[in-house]
């Protein structure tokens, strides 16, 4: 008998691998960070002993979910400007907020928030892109979960810069002291230049020189509205893909998000290069930005991923939610019952994930060999009763609330829906305490 930390075991064991995508009444056998051994309950308990049993009867086991497009601390910024297009949005009230608010604490303190709703609704790993990153960096640290971390550039003034090259230098100054081996091994930093319409050519191209130079992802919003295709358009000739195709910042390296207004010969440019599209469709419908040509991409053999960008625009970071709405709207702009079904849709969200973010030797699904980053979900619910097919269920009924166990790493964070990592409750106070004041302020109440 071998001894585990862990055995996780359920109904189903949704291991999201190539060859055998799940198990009926599984298990799966941690030791450290490792999944050591992935198979059907009968055959780990006579292998392997623990103290630490999770799961059982009744529960479903699948990769943590992962988030490839998201602003982690924006979270204190939800219900604050609703029911506006995005123009109008970012500059009239996220940028100036942005501009009064941000600080290393408030981002911490937001980022904290931000892991523990993503936690809760089963989300392992995000991808950021935000501004005082080493307080994102701080905070999944202290939460345990795994991030891939991008440092905001643009090229006008904001409370952490006044220049492009002051992002810059400070991202790279960023991706030295957080890369692998360096700090924490669930942080993987990354470089973050905003947009087409907000970096010059200039600044995209010293973005991407470092990418290549530091071996990191490269984070951008892309073709997110029309507006953005007729700005890039009359500034470049070019729409914004073909203009990132023509300045040679294309690769496997970047994470694009949105890839709303996207002709198809862009999309076989994504495809050439390998890019990874993290499709934010609930953000996209609330700012009424557009439908994203998913069934196309997919088509063209494009890796399309889920991310929920900021909880300002969204307005939560639940990718369940992501995944239903995504599975629902296609069917219908598509006008095709068939397309996006439930296993596509899971393995956009875990799978393919890990892999845009360049994690995909390490994450995204349950395998031997691999990183333990393991969801367990609650069946025995009247939502979720009777079940013909898990897959359904996870796609279509499962809600952010039936998850019950959150691993990272090997780590237990969430045990019975509760963050064993830090104090929920002093999380939710200080959201609390920031929110007051965020109210004062926009409510035109100086103090
Ligand atoms: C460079 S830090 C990130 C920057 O992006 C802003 N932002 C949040 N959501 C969106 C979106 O959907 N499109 C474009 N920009 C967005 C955020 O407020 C930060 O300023
Ligand atoms: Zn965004």
């Amino acid at each position: 008998m071998q001894r585990a930390d862990y055995i996780i075991c359920g109904d189903y064991v949704l291991t999201m691998n190539d060859r055998m995508d799940s198990i009926k009444d599984g298990a799966i056998a941690v030791k450290g960070a490792e999944i050591i051994d992935v198979d059907i309950y009968e055959n780990i308990s006579k292998k392997y002993s623990s103290e630490n049993i999770v799961g059982g009867k009744g529960r479903a086991v699948l990769p943590g979910l992962i988030n490839t497009h998201t602003h982690a601390a924006m979270v204190y910024f939800r219900g604050l400007a609703d029911d506006m297009p995005l123009n109008d949005w970012l500059k009239n009230y996220i940028w100036p907020a942005e501009n009064e608010w941000l600080s290393n604490e408030f981002v911490f303190d937001a980022s904290q928030l931000a892991c523990l709703e993503m936690l809760k609704a089963g989300v392992t790993t995000f991808n950021d892109m935000y501004f005082f990153c080493d307080s994102v960096a701080n905070a999944a640290e202290k939460i345990g979960m795994r991030a891939v971390i991008g440092a905001g550039i643009v090229d006008f003034p904001t409370k952490t810069g006044n220049s492009a090259d002051d992002y810059i230098n400070n991202a790279e100054r960023f991706i030295e002291k957080w890369k692998k081996g360096v700090r924490d091994e669930l942080i993987t930093p990354c470089i973050a230049p905003h947009s087409t319409y907000t970096c010059s050519s200039e600044t995209l191209k010293k973005s991407k020189k470092i990418a290549e130079r530091l071996d990191v992802l490269l984070h951008i919003h892309l073709s997110e509205t029309e507006w953005e295709v007729s700005e890039v358009l009359s500034r470049y000739g070019k729409r914004p893909i073909e203009y990132l195709h023509s300045i040679g910042f294309l690769d496997e390296r970047v994470v694009a998000a949105h890839c709303v207004w996207v002709e198809d010969r862009e999309i076989e440019m994504l495809a050439n290069h390998k890019v990874g599209v993290s499709h934010c469709i609930e953000s996209n419908l609330k700012l009424a930005s557009g439908f994203a040509p998913v069934g196309a991409m997919l088509k063209s053999g494009v890796r399309v991923t889920f991310g929920t960008d900021g909880a300002a625009s969204n307005n939560d970071l639940n990718i369940l939610g992501e995944m239903s709405t995504a599975a629902k709207v296609h069917k219908a702009v598509l006008k095709d019952s068939v397309a996006l079904d439930a296993r596509t849709i899971i393995t956009m969200a875990t799978r393919w994930g890990a892999e845009v973010l360049g994690l995909g030797k390490s994450v995204g699904s349950i395998e031997k060999g691999k990183l333990a980053d393991i969801i367990t979900i609650n069946l025995k619910v009247p939502h979720l009763a009777p079940i013909y097919d898990v897959y359904s269920h996870i796609v279509y009924a499962v809600m952010a609330s039936d998850i019950e166990t959150v691993m990272v790493n090997g780590r237990l964070l969430i045990n019975n829906r509760m963050l064993i990592t830090a104090d929920e409750n002093s999380i939710l106070q200080k959201a609390f305490e920031w929110g007051r004041k965020i109210s004062l302020w926009s409510n035109g109440v100086k103090g």
